[in-house]
């Protein structure tokens, strides 16, 4: 039988949900009309509470370390997914197709940042690219983050550097010959991205272009974890109609 999900809310199961993001997903989840919190779990509980309370849907916010064997487990008994942590390789992503590809009908959307004006500030970067010959990314963290560059800035980074790469534009130019080791920041498919750390912020980027005579930046703020929720509530509501996996939140934004 078909599942009706406007007949009865949607079952969510949430992971890292003693974590600064799981913490506000789980409010976020239990005020929301058509969707009931039916697990809530941590570090050292068992992933099974997740079957035992008949989750349909999951959502991650835990650690790069953590995260494919949450989704091996989830995938595995059928859950659709919504991600949010971040250290997604290609190779990890290949490793969740193999796995979508005997789970059919299941969907796992993953998404570096579910701020609308991150999506946003990825999508306008990637506009701009091929129009400036200088670009580089700055993006701006609280101190607890585990990694860096964070999962916007490296994806940002890609997709500028896909759009410089098709409009057939060389490196950005720099004469720099004597360096500091990390002076220069990291180099993403050969974008520069910078990693601020510093008590008071939550998540910040910059994305700085530059051309002869003429500069652009392209910045987005969130100052609170309130201004991931519409887009990881939209995600949740999404995916048990999105089969297979879907990166970033674009196409249900309409971009
Ligand atoms: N996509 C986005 O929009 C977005 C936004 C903010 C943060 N993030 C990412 O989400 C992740 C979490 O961020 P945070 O700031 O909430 O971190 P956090 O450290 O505050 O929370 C992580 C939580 O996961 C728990 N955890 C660890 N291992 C677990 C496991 N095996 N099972 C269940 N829970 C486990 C931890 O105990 C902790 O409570 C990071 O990767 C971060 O970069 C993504
Ligand atoms: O606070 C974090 O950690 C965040 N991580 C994501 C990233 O790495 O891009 C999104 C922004 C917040």
């Amino acid at each position: 039988m078909t599942r009706d999900y406007a007949a009865e809310p949607l079952r969510v199961g949430v992971l890292g949900a003693k974590g600064k993001m799981g913490a506000e997903v789980c409010n976020a989840v239990e005020h929301a009309d058509d969707l009931s919190l039916v697990a809530a779990i941590d570090a050292g509980d068992a992933l099974e509470t997740l079957t035992d309370a008949g989750a349909e849907a999951v959502v991650d916010f835990t650690h790069p370390d953590v995260v494919m064997g949450n989704l091996e487990f989830a995938v595995n008994c059928g859950i659709h997914c919504v991600v949010g942590t971040t250290g997604f390789t290609e190779e990890r992503l290949a490793t969740l197709r193999g796995w979508l590809d005997v789970s059919p009908g299941l969907g796992v959307l993953i998404a570096p940042n579910f701020a609308i004006g991150a999506v946003l500030t990825m999508k306008f970067s990637e506009l701009a690219a091929k129009y400036y010959e200088s670009v580089e990314v700055i993006e701006l963290h609280h101190p607890r983050k585990a990694d860096a560059p964070s999962g916007t800035a490296a994806r940002t980074a890609q997709l500028i550097a896909a759009a410089r790469a098709e409009a057939g534009l060389p490196a950005s130019p720099d004469a720099t010959s004597q360096e500091l080791d990390g002076a220069r920041g990291a180099l993403v498919d050969d974008v520069r991205v910078h990693s601020i750390r510093l008590s008071g912020l939550i998540a910040h980027q910059e994305v700085l272009f530059g051309t002869e005579g003429e500069t652009l930046s392209i910045r987005h703020d969130s100052m609170d974890r309130k201004s991931f929720m519409p887009g990881v509530l939209l995600a949740v509501r999404s995916v048990p109609t999105l089969p297979g996996l879907t990166v970033g939140l674009d196409s249900l934004l309409g971009l």
